[in-house]
């Protein structure tokens, strides 16, 4: 085996020194044998390139609401020149953008919606999350600056919690523009979680630093009998009230305040949910959040973490955007399953099982027993 890996790893040096050669990049293109692969290599390099300007293009389309404008049928571009409150140079400018990329189609004289372009139209957590963007983008235009600590990301002021501010204090004004963005994205992963992971068997659901309370009302939806409960910052506790209040399901949903890491959690759940919670922290926080977990659970109860992890075939990509997001706001990373797995057993669960589920890329679902 120890031989094997030497050979690969020669071979992979082989491989590097050659695609480094600028000689051997140009004779891959001109010859019809390896052109395909070469173009293809070229093409990947331009799209990582040019990324930036293309998520600026998605930008402009999800300010501007233009997959909402292009529902209802193919525009001219006078049309939407108007719609969009563009001149029409710019709209074309806009249009051809968005139809290279894919985000539009011309047809004929009229451009309607392309097919991610129609895949967007129909999913509004993807465009929350894309116009919460140029807020990320902003830090992001000096990368090694944050890397070598130099300067502080805007986006620590955005999630006012990770920044060692005492988190029982936040106001409603602290936590309004976080806890609206969480809301607005979390039917995606609610619905990837629920499919995945049949709730219905369990009784009581406590779900922690549960935001608004928009997956307890999806579980609640998939399972009537279901005992509901929510544990979140004071004030973001009280819009989980206002929110499950407007949508009947309040006098099944106990709402608790207070500070994860330091207060006792309520008991009784037989299943409790971290979801996009346990990537925000360090490892010494994480832990002692998965152990004051483990106190309020029973012996047999489960633990679902649910949130973007590192090493899943089809989100190779996570650790980039989790690991640029999280390092510009200041705290926590993404975590290989195994990882995740060191911390919980520290903390007392055990027996893990990675549920399958349709789109790792945006969240996995790792199933713990408190043991
Ligand atoms: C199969 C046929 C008939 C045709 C093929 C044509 C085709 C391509 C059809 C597509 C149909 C289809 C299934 C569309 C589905 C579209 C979906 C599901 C789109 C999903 C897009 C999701 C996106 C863009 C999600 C991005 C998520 C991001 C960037 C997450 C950000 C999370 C953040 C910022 C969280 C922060 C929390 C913190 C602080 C780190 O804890
Ligand atoms: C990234 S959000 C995830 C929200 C929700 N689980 C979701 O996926 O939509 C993190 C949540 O943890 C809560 N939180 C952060 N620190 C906390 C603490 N020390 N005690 C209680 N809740 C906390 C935040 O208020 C926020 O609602």
């Amino acid at each position: 085996m120890a031989l094997l890996d030497q050979w690969l790893e020669r071979l992979r040096n082989a491989r590097d020194e050659l695609v480094a050669n600028p000689r051997f990049q140009r004779w891959a293109l001109k010859n019809p044998v390896t052109r395909p692969l070469a173009r293809r290599g070229a093409r990947a390099g331009l799209d990582l390139a040019a990324g930036f300007v293309y998520s600026q293009v998605l930008v402009a389309c999800a300010q501007l609401k233009l997959f909402d404008v292009l529902r209802d049928g193919p525009l001219s571009l006078d049309a939407l020149a108007t719609e969009l409150a563009l001149s029409e140079p710019a709209a074309r400018r806009l249009l051809e953008a968005a139809a290279s990329l894919g985000l539009a189609e011309r047809r004929g004289a009229k451009y309607g919606l392309g097919l991610l372009g129609a895949a967007f139209a129909g999913n509004r957590a993807a465009l929350a999350i894309v116009e919460h963007q140029p807020l990320l983008y902003a830090d992001l235009a000096d990368p090694v600056a944050l890397l070598r600590q130099e300067k502080r990301g805007r986006l620590a002021d955005y999630w006012p919690y990770s920044d060692g501010v005492a988190p029982e204090a936040l106001s409603a004004q602290q936590v309004g523009p976080y806890s609206a963005f969480m809301a607005s994205t979390q039917p995606m992963v609610a619905q990837e979680a629920l499919d995945a992971y049949d709730i219905s068997r369990h009784r009581h659901l406590l779900d922690i630093g549960g935001g608004e309370g928009v997956f307890l009302a999806a579980a609640g939806a998939r399972a009537p009998h279901l005992q509901l409960a929510l544990f979140d910052l004071p004030a973001v506790a009280a819009r989980a009230k206002e929110r499950l209040e407007e949508s009947g399901l309040l006098s099944r949903a106990d709402i608790h305040g207070g500070d994860f890491l330091n207060d006792p959690l309520p008991e009784g759940a037989d299943v409790a949910t971290l979801i996009r919670i346990v990537h925000d922290h360090d490892d010494a926080s994480a832990l002692k959040l998965l152990r004051n977990v483990r106190k309020a659970l029973a012996p047999g109860a489960t633990l679902l973490i649910i949130e973007g992890m590192s090493g899943i075939k089809g989100a190779e990509p996570l650790d980039a955007y989790y690991g640029f997001y999280t390092l510009a706001m200041g705290r926590g990373a993404p975590r290989r399953v195994e990882e995740i797995e060191a911390l919980l057993r520290e903390a007392g669960f055990g027996k893990f099982r990675l549920l399958r589920n349709a789109l790792p890329a945006l969240a996995s679902i790792l199933a713990a027993k408190a043991v």
